[in-house]
């Protein structure tokens, strides 16, 4: 069979965009918009992907950095498909085995825009790196090099500053990256005129992204290839919704990737949305699917049609989540309702150990919040909310280590653990313990959590009492007790 790249040309334009992430969400995601954009809104711009980490560029070259975005869903009310090539990734570079073409980039006249994602544990200040480092190990490290070799480059022009468009989930994503930047650039004792020319030339907006993506469809591929008429190693699956939400209005002129199917909200009430985005579906999510996985269910979709998984669902969404979120509750509800069509969309299959990668960090930003803010309304602990940890600590619970990750057990089947790679060794180390200490020890990370949580009174001990009904009677079956309970 013919690959995408024997049917499908490359585009050339002028490269506009630096893209730091390589992964199934910027692809279809950001790149899907931009690609609209160079169809429909003259965006006339191409994008430069980096490899933040370690990984291969070549599955991209194979393919002459061409890919397929499959949208299946509903839209209107319609089943809607839509197969998509991408035609504007201009070239894909590792920043460490490619490093001076890495660089190099910082001297384009056409560059505007950096996006990225690279998780939630991406944007993150690393005290041991060094200027010297080629690259610096972190992604905001290797941003504020590319920033200070542009300045250079450009002697400070104010007219050469770039606009950052981060959508990690973290809260403030912006601010947060603008911060560690200042920080390596203090750190590594830059000139005050590169920190002016930061401020003065360059904004660090603060976004909100929101699309189901389930990556690379490893069983339904063939078929797909089928009815595409080509092979498409980088294809990805997403559904049709999508909304990208830019908190920096001035930007809308600028970056006009708006389109019929794909709203992009330019505002500076930003903050209402993503609160809302990231408590009530990013929330359902990881307060539901590890439990969910170790009580034997495989995708979100089988999570809706299981009675009591969706009640635990029913319960934390409308019981604790919904309350907390600082919108009209009719607006929350709604939108909550909305979500549960998405992830009762049949036609995508949304893995729960996709979701699960990094669920510390996850924890820490998508349930912690509204936890803290259903407690301090009701003065009474969430009971689904406090047992997600639970779920969280029980999924993590292993001694056994595999290629960078941590390997748990259901039933038969080993399943992998993808998190921080301190994270992990902590969990590991702590794995051993008796469940009152191993539940202490870890609730005590100041590091993972952003505070002590066994400082909540009747927190660690609501914990270690659900993980040792779990022990006892089995997941599913606790999550059945538990929403019997009032
Ligand atoms: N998949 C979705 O439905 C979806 C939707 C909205 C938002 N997101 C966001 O996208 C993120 C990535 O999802 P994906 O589906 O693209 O995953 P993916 O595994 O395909 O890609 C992850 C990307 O992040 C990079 N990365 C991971 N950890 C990093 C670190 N510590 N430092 C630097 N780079 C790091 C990887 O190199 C890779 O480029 C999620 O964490 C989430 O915040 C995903
Ligand atoms: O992509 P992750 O791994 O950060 O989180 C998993 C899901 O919660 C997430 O991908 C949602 O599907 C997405 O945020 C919807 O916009």
């Amino acid at each position: 069979m013919e690959n995408v790249s024997d049917l499908y040309q490359h585009i050339s334009r002028p490269v506009k965009v630096l893209q730091f992430g390589e992964g199934n969400f910027l692809r279809a995601f950001a790149d899907y918009a931009i690609d609209v954009a160079n169809e429909k809104n003259d965006f006339n711009g191409n994008i430069a992907v980096i490899l933040p980490r370690a990984g291969r560029t070549d599955r991209f070259a194979r393919q002459n950095n061409l890919y397929t975005v499959c949208l299946r869903g509903r839209r209107n009310g319609s089943v809607y498909t839509e197969n998509r090539v991408i035609t504007s990734i201009e070239t894909v570079l590792s920043a460490k085995e490619e490093y001076q073409d890495f660089m190099a980039l910082a001297h384009m006249a056409t560059l505007e825009f950096v996006i990225s994602n690279t998780t939630e544990a991406g944007i993150a200040f690393d005290g041991t790196d060094a200027l010297e480092d080629c690259p610096a190990s972190t992604f905001p490290g290797k941003l504020t090099k590319f920033l200070y070799e542009r300045y250079r480059f450009y002697d400070g022009a104010a007219d050469k500053g770039l606009i950052m468009l981060p959508t990690e989930l973290n809260d403030n994503n912006g601010q947060l990256l603008r911060q560690c930047v200042l920080q390596y650039a203090a750190a590594w004792q830059l000139p005050a005129g590169f920190t002016a020319w930061l401020t003065a030339a360059c904004v660090f907006a603060d976004t909100l992204v929101d699309r189901i993506v389930t990556g690379y469809p490893e069983k339904e591929a063939p078929a797909l290839f089928e009815e595409l008429g080509y092979e498409d190693r980088l294809l990805v699956k997403a559904e049709p919704f999508a909304l990208w939400v830019i908190g920096e209005p001035s930007v809308a002129s600028q970056f006009p990737v708006n389109s019929e199917g794909f709203p992009v909200e330019y505002t500076d009430r930003l903050q209402a949305f993503k609160e809302q985005k990231v408590r009530i579906l990013n929330g359902a999510h990881t307060a539901m699917v590890l439990g969910a996985y170790l009580s034997g269910l495989d995708y979100v979709g089988q999570c809706m049609s299981d009675s009591v998984i969706r009640r635990q669902l029913d319960q934390t969404v409308f019981g604790e989540i919904v309350p907390t979120v600082h919108l009209p509750k009719e607006k929350a509800k709604a939108f909550a309702q909305a979500v549960y069509e998405r992830f009762a969309n049949p036609f995508v299959k949304h893995a729960l150990l996709a979701i699960s990668l990094n669920s510390v960090s996850k924890w820490r930003a998508r349930i912690l919040p509204a936890f803290k803010d259903s407690l301090a309304a009701t003065g009474r602990l969430p009971k689904w909310l406090t047992y997600s940890l639970a779920a969280l600590l029980a999924f993590y619970r292993t001694e056994e280590a595999g290629d960078h990750c941590l390997l748990g057990q259901r039933g038969s089947n080993t399943y992998e653990i993808h998190d921080d790679a301190m994270v992990l060794q902590v969990f590991r180390e702590s794995a051993g313990q008796v469940t009152a200490d191993y539940v202490r020890s870890l609730m005590g990370r100041i590091d993972f959590w952003g505070e002590d949580l066994t400082q909540i009174p009747g927190f660690a001990p609501a914990v270690i009492a659900h993980l040792d009904r779990m022990a006892a009677i089995g997941v599913k079956a606790h999550i059945g007790e538990v929403g019997r309970q009032a």
